[in-house]
Parts: C-alpha cells; sequence; structure tokens
C-alpha cells in the first residue's frame, strides 16, 4: 500500500474531477476508499503469484490495483463504460490485467477464463459485488460448475448472512442451501459504510466461498433440489406439507401422495422448511421420482 493508492478519499475524488465521474445508483457504485479493508479482503484470499483472479466491477481499480499487485493475472468484467478510460489509465502500470466492458450475467466467463487465466494454479473471484445483483451473479457461476476454486465476495450484510446461515437460523433459506451445496462458506469481517463513496444504505459483509470438491450430498438433479428448498420456503410461517401443497402441481389433489413421500424420506409434515438439513432436502430430491403424480 502506498499514498498514491487509488483506495484513499483524496485520489478517489481527484479521479472523479479528473473524468467529471458520476455515481450511478442503478449499477451499484460504492467505491471502496479504505486500504485497510481492501488488505484484508487479499488476505483473506489466499493469493500468490500463480493465481488467476476475477474481478466482478472494478470501477476506478481500487481492489484490482492490489490483485494486480498480488496475483499472476487478474480478469475483470465492467460493465460501465464510462469507467474504461479511467482503468486504462489507472491500471497501465500493470501489464497482468485485462478489463472487459461487459455485464458479467451476459458474459461467456468460461472463455474468458481459458483465454486469460488457463496458465494459472487457481482461480480465485474477489469481488466489491454490486449488491443489486449478488445473488444472480453467485448462482449463476456456481450453478454453471465453473472453474472458481473459491470466492471473497463483498456483499449487503444481510445477503451474506444468508448465505452463510445454518439450518434452524432466521437467516436460513433456499439461498443458504444453494450456496451451501457448492461451497464451504463463512463469514470474513463486517464492512462499515463509511469505507465507501458514496455510503451505501445498508451495512456490507465480505464472505468467503470456498468451492467442494466433492458434492455435500449426492442428487440425482440438482435443479430439482434447489426448486424444493424454494418451496420449502414459499411461505416461511406454514409447514412443509402446506408449502408442498401449494407449490407441487395439482398438490391439493395428490395430498396423501405428498404425505406418503414425506414420510419416506423420514420428514414429519408440520415441520418447517428452515428446520430441514441439505441431506434431508437431498432425500426428498431422490425420492420425489417414485411417485410420478408428483411434479414441481
Ligand atoms: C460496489 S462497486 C465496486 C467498485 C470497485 N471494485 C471498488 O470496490 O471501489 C460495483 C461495480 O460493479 C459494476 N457493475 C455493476 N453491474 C455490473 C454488471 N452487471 N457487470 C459488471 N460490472 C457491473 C459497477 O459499475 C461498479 O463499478
Amino acid at each position: 500500500m502506498n499514498d498514491k493508492d487509488i483506495a484513499t478519499p483524496k485520489r478517489t475524488k481527484a479521479l472523479l474531477d479528473q473524468y467529471g465521474f458520476k455515481f450511478k445508483k442503478s449499477l451499484g457504485q460504492n467505491f471502496l476508499i479504505d486500504t485497510n479493508i481492501i488488505q484484508n479482503i487479499i488476505s483473506a484470499s489466499d493469493i500468490d503469484e500463480n493465481t488467476g483472479v476475477i474481478e466482478v466491477g472494478p470501477g476506478m481499480g481500487s481492489l484490482t490495483e492490489q490483485l494486480a499487485r498480488t496475483a499472476k493475472k487478474v480478469l475483470a468484467f465492467e460493465i460501465d463504460q464510462r469507467l474504461i478510460p479511467v482503468l486504462e489509465d489507472t491500471l497501465s502500470p500493470y501489464d497482468n490485467v485485462t478489463v472487459v466492458n461487459e455485464d458479467i450475467l451476459k458474459a461467456h466467463v468460461e472463455k474468458e477464463i481459458k483465454t486469460h487465466l488457463q496458465d494459472c494454479d487457481k482461480i480465485m473471484l474477489v469481488a466489491n459485488l454490486p449488491y443489486y445483483i449478488t445473488t444472480p451473479i453467485l448462482m449463476n457461476l456456481l450453478e454453471n460448475h465453473l472453474p472458481i476454486d473459491g470466492y471473497v465476495v463483498m456483499m449487503q450484510k444481510e445477503v451474506g448472512e444468508r448465505l452463510n446461515a445454518q439450518v434452524g437460523s432466521k437467516s436460513y433459506g433456499s439461498l443458504s442451501i444453494a450456496c451451501q451445496y457448492y461451497t464451504e462458506t463463512e463469514r470474513v469481517l463486517v464492512v462499515p459504510k463509511t469505507v465507501f463513496m458514496p455510503p451505501p444504505n445498508v451495512d456490507s459483509i465480505v464472505i468467503k466461498l470456498t468451492t467442494r470438491k466433492e458434492p455435500i450430498v449426492e442428487v440425482d438433479d440438482e435443479k430439482l433440489l434447489f426448486t424444493l428448498s424454494k418451496g420449502a420456503f414459499a411461505q416461511r410461517r406454514k409447514t412443509i406439507l402446506n408449502n408442498y401443497i401449494s407449490t407441487i402441481k395439482e398438490g391439493k389433489l395428490h395430498k396423501d401422495e405428498i404425505l406418503e413421500w414425506l414420510s419416506a424420506s423420514n420428514i414429519d409434515p408440520k415441520r418447517r422448511g428452515e428446520t430441514l438439513t441439505i441431506q434431508e432436502y437431498a432425500h426428498l430430491c431422490n425420492n420425489l421420482k417414485k411417485y410420478p403424480n408428483l411434479s414441481v
């Protein structure tokens, strides 16, 4: 770190003035202005000179420049065309960074990894995410089984708590199940609003997700596992039976079969979705095929 780092109020303001840049709230533009937080993110990421890093939303390059100093290569996706000349300027000292001016939800990420990061031993995704699309970004990358070993990502605190929630807790839901199916999750640090320009309206958290080498549960159909866990939380206060009566096609007609399926999976129909472990959802998922009338 040095006094020319981008992640300081002084340098960030100077860049904003130089480029006449105005933040777009709709793109989740809250830039980091604290080098300590960036250092914490980098340390949690276990990056070394053989690591390839993917960054979503480099902004003006505050995190990117520190990643470029630590990793072998950085591949950054930035949707906002106005930031491209700023990044060309701020990242000019580094020849190991590629900036792709694309929407991360539309980009062909796997192809870009093959083109730019194929000679890296390990690939990490490290980002201060645009909060309005945290879940689609992560789910898209996880569901497509991209070759990413882990993720260290800043997001809205409430969403981070849902990703990392344990069974039975208030934040536990279908997002916790989906994330924990693919990764081991860990809370890194809670971040105050004051380290951003402009400060966001919500608190933030950095979460680390380590991709599992082997799935935590064996299921015949991953999508069905997530559909069933979403269905169980359709109305949090309802029992699992009542939620499945409404989410399963013609569930009212086939209530007895739903009861049979729950019983064959050792699930008490009066339980609520938040009390079921991922192993129990996997049971439900693998048993469903025995009940041809029950489709979701
Ligand atoms: C929270 S800011 C982080 C900026 C910078 N990394 C920092 O920490 O200072 C989110 C960044 O994501 C970019 N962004 C928003 N939506 C995006 C998308 N769909 N694809 C790629 N980048 C996006 C924004 O333009 C912005 O630069």
